[in-house]
């Protein structure tokens, strides 16, 4: 069964200026073992499409116009808020740009850890590498195994150790690799990973997306990630998919795109990536400025 399909979704948003239709018939579909990157200028749909699929828009701010969101044959968007709770964070992993707002600076990392692993396992016992029925103190003992296991598998080093410590103890590669274990720890079947490296130098953020890339491999998962980088998706994206104004323009396997692309906004994105062979002064723009959705 193909894990996540998305079909005509049309998502609208509200703010002080009124009601806004942001996406526009976004078809999209993800099988495990593929990675698929998003890409687009700012402002182009990329996030509320991510979010969208965990459907964490608040029904104040977002509306879906139409569409279907299957996420293994399961419409996400007929879901009641109770059925979708232990989809979220748990089938659906989600990692997102910035690493210091998504760890609380007051709690120790093995803390935090151990609490995304004991919600998991509340609702899967075997996350746990329980039995149901299994007592309290066992489930703590087994969530702070995995916690250090899922550390120790993101590259953290001496994780028995640091679980101790805080987030700010850690520097930006090494948060952003804790909250790669948080989203696996549920083991996730789909992560949605927003600028998970943006904010990263570039050898971390090589780091980074072999871990993903590895996670892949042994977990046969899927993977959506989005990106302003072509350079990011060359290297680990099976798939791409590119965005323009709310709509996905083109989609394909990744060299096909890149090397043949058939849009002519593809071309003028990958025309204005630097090479080494471009010297001072040459670096093309897009030409023209983005539309403003408000229209
Ligand atoms: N809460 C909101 N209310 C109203 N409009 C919003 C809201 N959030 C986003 N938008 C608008 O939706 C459009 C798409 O935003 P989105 O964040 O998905 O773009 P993006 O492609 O992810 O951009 P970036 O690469 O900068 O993250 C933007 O024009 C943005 O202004």
């Amino acid at each position: 069964m193909t894990l996540l399909k998305i079909e005509n979704l049309n998502l609208s948003m509200r703010s002080f200026e009124g009601e806004t239709q942001i996406l526009h018939g976004i078809d999209l579909k993800i099988e495990r073992g593929e990675i698929w990157g998003m890409v687009g200028e700012t402002g182009s749909g990329k996030s509320l499409t991510g979010l969208s699929i965990s459907r964490l828009i608040p029904s104040a701010t977002g509306r879906y116009l139409a569409g279907s969101i299957a996420f293994e044959g399961r419409d996400m968007l007929k879901a009641s808020e109770r059925e979708m709770r232990p989809l979220r964070g748990r089938k659906i992993g989600m990692i997102f740009q910035d690493p210091t707002t998504n760890l609380n600076p007051v709690f120790r990392i093995g803390t935090q850890l151990v609490d995304v692993a004991l919600h998991a396992g509340a609702g899967d016992p075997s996350v746990l590498g329980l039995e149901p029925g299994a007592s309290r103190a066992q489930r703590k003992k087994a969530a702070l195994k995995v916690a250090i296991d899922m550390l120790d598998k993101v590259g953290i080093p001496d994780p028995e150790k640091r679980i101790h410590d805080y987030p700010h103890q850690f520097s930006g590669g090494m948060r952003q690799r804790v909250l790669i274990a948080m989203a696996m720890i549920g083991k996730p079947d789909l992560l949605i990973a927003d600028e998970p490296t943006t904010a990263l130098d570039v050898s971390v953020q090589a780091q980074i997306l072999k871990l993903i890339h590895d996670l892949v491999e042994e977990r046969n998962i899927g993977v959506l990630l989005i990106t302003h980088n072509l350079g990011v998706v060359a290297q680990i994206c099976t798939h791409v998919a590119v965005m323009y104004r709310g709509r996905i323009l083109e989609t394909g396997p990744v060299m096909q795109v890149l090397k043949k692309p058939s849009h002519v906004y593809t071309q003028a994105l990958l025309d204005s990536i630097p090479t080494a062979q471009t010297k001072r002064g040459e670096l093309r723009g897009l030409g023209g400025i983005m539309p403003e959705l408000q229209s």
